[in-house]
């Protein structure tokens, strides 16, 4: 059985729904990673500004399944609460389902992966590795701050739920961190200052790529 990115190059899935040209260029995967609150959003929406990415917002996805009460919605509901991370499989299906049906080849992939299982996953059912990495790496003091600031009324922007979720990141997407670190992909942001001072330090990364083709 092909993968994703097989499947899409070789026009099997745009033909599937009547679409005829399958996808010609080579996709080009960043993945957005750090804590809650570490401005991960906040910047992928300049980046797609500047640079023309789709922006595949793993929590978003997930939090659109709770919104149209599909079957998985109550689970993923109470995973958010508790700060816990959704099985791969569900995430990854979610992520797999905007890709195919974006006409975009550059996709910045936001909070993916958290977990080591998630980044294996994303791996064995895309079938490929991202091509950057971004770390936003911010102290937790003023992660919590931030999102306790937020007021766009979502379930884990409380105190004890927060918690929950530095522990997580600290126990579960470290690893990753590492991972892509050891492999040469990753780039660290330091995440304080202006959303502008941050950005400055995100542009030349990409800049870099566009230059190179
Ligand atoms: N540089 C910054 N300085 C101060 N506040 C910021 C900065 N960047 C983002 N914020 C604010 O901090 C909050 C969290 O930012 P954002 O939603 O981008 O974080 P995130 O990494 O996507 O968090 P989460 O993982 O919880 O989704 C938002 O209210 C945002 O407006
Ligand atoms: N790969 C992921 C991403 C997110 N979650 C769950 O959603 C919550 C909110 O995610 P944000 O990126 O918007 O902060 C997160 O705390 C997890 O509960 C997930 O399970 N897997
Ligand atoms: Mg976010």
């Amino acid at each position: 059985r092909l993968n994703t990115w097989e499947s899409l190059t070789t026009g099997i899935a745009q033909q599937a729904k009547g679409v005829i040209a399958p996808k010609e260029k080579t996709p080009f995967i960043t993945f957005v990673l750090g804590g809650p609150g570490s401005g991960k959003g906040t910047q992928c929406i300049k980046i797609v500004e500047t640079f023309g990415f789709a922006h595949l917002s793993a929590g978003d996805l997930l939090r659109r399944e709770i919104a149209s009460k599909s079957a998985d919605g109550a689970m993923i509901l109470n995973t958010i609460k508790e700060g816990k991370i959704v099985p791969s499989q569900v995430t990854v299906k979610l992520i797999q389902k905007e890709m195919e049906l974006s006409d975009n080849h550059k996709f910045l992939i936001d909070g993916f992966p958290r977990t080591e299982e998630n980044r294996v996953s994303f791996e064995q059912i895309i079938g490929v590795e991202p091509n950057v990495v971004l770390f936003f790496d911010c102290p937790e003091e003023e992660m919590v701050k931030r999102v306790l600031n937020r007021n766009e009324g979502r379930v884990d922007d409380n105190l004890e739920t927060i918690k929950k979720r530095l522990t997580v990141f600290q126990a579960l997407s470290l690893p990753v961190i590492n991972y892509y670190s050891e492999k040469g992909k990753l780039y660290t942001i330091k995440a304080i200052g202006t959303e502008d001072e941050i950005f400055e330090q995100v542009r030349p990364i990409f800049a870099a790529f566009e230059t190179v083709g």
